[in-house]
C-alpha cells in the first residue's frame, strides 16, 4: 500500500475519514451466533470477537486465512538518560536474532500461524533525546508512519504489530501521561527491569519531557513525534493502514497501545477495529486500556513485547472465527433447541 499522506495534518484527515465496521454484517453474524449448537452465550467472549470481526471484514461468517505480524524497531535517544536496564545495542542486535529465527516472535508466530515481518527503521540513527528537543522532526515522524502505513500486507485478514526499541517504555509512558495527563509516576513502569532509583529517573525523564513539549501536548500528533519514537509512528501508521483496508487488527503491550492510543486521542473510533491480547505486567497497561475501553484478552504476565501477546492471542482469535463459521446450526445438527 501507498501511504496517502505527507503530512501529519494529512494524516489526521485520513484518521477523520476511516471505514466503519459494516452494521448488515454485524447483524448477520449474530444472528448466525444465535443458531449455532451450544447453550446461548455459552462461548463467553469467544463470541463476541467473532461476530466483531465479521462486522469489519463486512461478511456474516469469514474465515483467517492469512495472518500477518508486523515487528517495528526503533532506537530512542532518551537512552542517553540512563532509563533502560539494557544497553541500546540490543536493539539491532535483537532484529538479528529476529531475521534468524531465534526470538520468541519467531516461534510464537510460528506456533500461532502468523508470517512475520521485521521492519528495523534507521537504527543507526536513535531519535533526539526528548528531554532536550522534540524526538523527531515532522518529516521524521512522517517517514515512521510511512513506513508503518506501507508494511501492511493488503491481502491480510488479521494484523497484529509489536515492537523492539530499548528505552522505549520511557517513551510509551510519556505518550501517555501527555495524552491521559496525571503524575508521570502513574503511567512509568519498569521496561526491561530497571530498579527503584532507576524507577525515579525514568519519572524524572518523563516530567522533563512533559514540561519541555508542553505546548504541544494537547495535539496528540504532535505528541507522537515529541515524545514518541520510530518503531511507535510506524505502529500507530500500520494500525491506522489496516483500518483503512478493513483489517482487524490486534494491539501487543504497553508500548503498541501507547502507539495506538495516539490514533484514539487523535480520532475518537479510531481503535474500533482493533483488539487488545493482553495485559502487560508492566504497571500502567491496565490504566491505559481502561482509558481506552479496551479488555484484554490475556493476563500472562508477560512484559517482553516484539508482538508476543499478540502472537499468543492471535490462536484465541482464529479459535473464535473457526468456531463461528464451522459450527453446525441446531436445525442442521437435528440438536433440540432450549
Ligand atoms: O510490551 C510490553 O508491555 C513491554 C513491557 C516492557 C518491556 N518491553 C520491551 O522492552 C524494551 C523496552 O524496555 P526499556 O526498559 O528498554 O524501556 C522494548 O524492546 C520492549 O519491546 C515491552
Ligand atoms: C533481550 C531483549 C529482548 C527483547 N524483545 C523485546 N524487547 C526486548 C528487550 C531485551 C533486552
Amino acid at each position: 500500500m501507498t501511504a496517502p499522506f505527507q503530512t501529519l495534518a494529512e494524516f489526521r484527515d485520513i484518521l477523520a475519514r476511516q471505514p466503519h465496521a459494516d452494521s448488515e454484517a454485524l447483524t448477520a453474524a449474530a444472528d448466525r451466533n444465535g443458531q449455532l449448537t451450544k447453550p446461548p452465550g455459552a462461548l463467553g467472549r469467544i463470541e463476541d470477537i467473532a461476530i466483531w470481526y465479521a462486522s469489519w471484514r463486512g461478511t456474516a461468517a469469514p474465515t483467517i486465512d492469512r495472518t500477518q505480524m508486523v515487528v517495528f524497531a526503533g532506537n530512542h535517544g532518551v537512552t542517553a538518560q540512563g532509563v533502560s536496564a539494557f544497553p541500546s545495542e540490543v536493539t539491532a542486535q535483537m532484529v538479528i536474532n529476529f531475521q534468524h529465527g531465534g526470538a520468541a516472535i519467531n516461534q510464537l508466530c510460528e506456533a500461532n500461524g502468523a508470517t512475520l515481518d521485521v521492519h528495523a527503521l534507521d537504527l543507526d540513527t536513535p531519535t533526539a533525546d526528548f528531554t532536550q528537543e522534540p524526538a523527531m522532526t515532522e518529516q521524521e515522524c512522517i517517514s515512521a508512519l510511512t513506513t508503518g502505513w506501507n508494511a501492511v500486507d493488503a491481502e491480510a485478514d488479521l494484523f497484529a504489530t509489536g515492537e523492539m526499541g530499548i528505552g522505549n517504555t520511557t517513551s510509551a509512558a510519556a505518550i501517555a501521561a501527555a495524552l491521559f495527563g496525571g503524575p508521570a509516576e502513574t503511567w512509568t513502569g519498569r521496561g526491561t527491569g530497571v530498579d527503584d532509583a532507576g524507577f525515579a529517573n525514568k519519572v524524572r525523564v518523563v516530567n522533563e519531557g512533559l514540561s519541555r513539549h508542553e505546548r504541544i501536548l494537547n495535539d496528540p500528533l504532535g505528541v507522537l513525534k515529541c515524545l514518541g519514537g520510530r518503531e511507535i509512528a510506524a505502529m500507530a501508521g500500520a494500525i491506522a493502514a489496516a483500518r483503512a483496508k478493513r483489517i482487524p487488527v490486534v494491539l501487543d503491550g504497553f508500548i503498541c497501545t501507547a502507539a495506538a492510543s495516539v490514533l484514539e486521542r487523535a480520532q475518537e473510533g479510531a481503535l474500533d477495529h482493533a483488539i487488545s491480547a493482553h495485559l502487560s505486567a508492566e504497571g500502567a497497561h491496565r490504566k491505559m486500556l481502561t482509558t481506552l475501553g479496551k479488555e484484554p484478552l490475556l493476563d500472562l504476565g508477560l512484559r517482553l513485547g516484539e508482538g508476543s501477546g499478540a502472537a499468543l492471542a492471535i490462536g484465541l482469535i482464529k479459535s473464535a472465527v473457526a468456531c463461528h463459521a464451522g459450527m453446525a446450526t441446531f436445525a442442521e445438527a437435528g440438536v433440540a433447541t432450549g
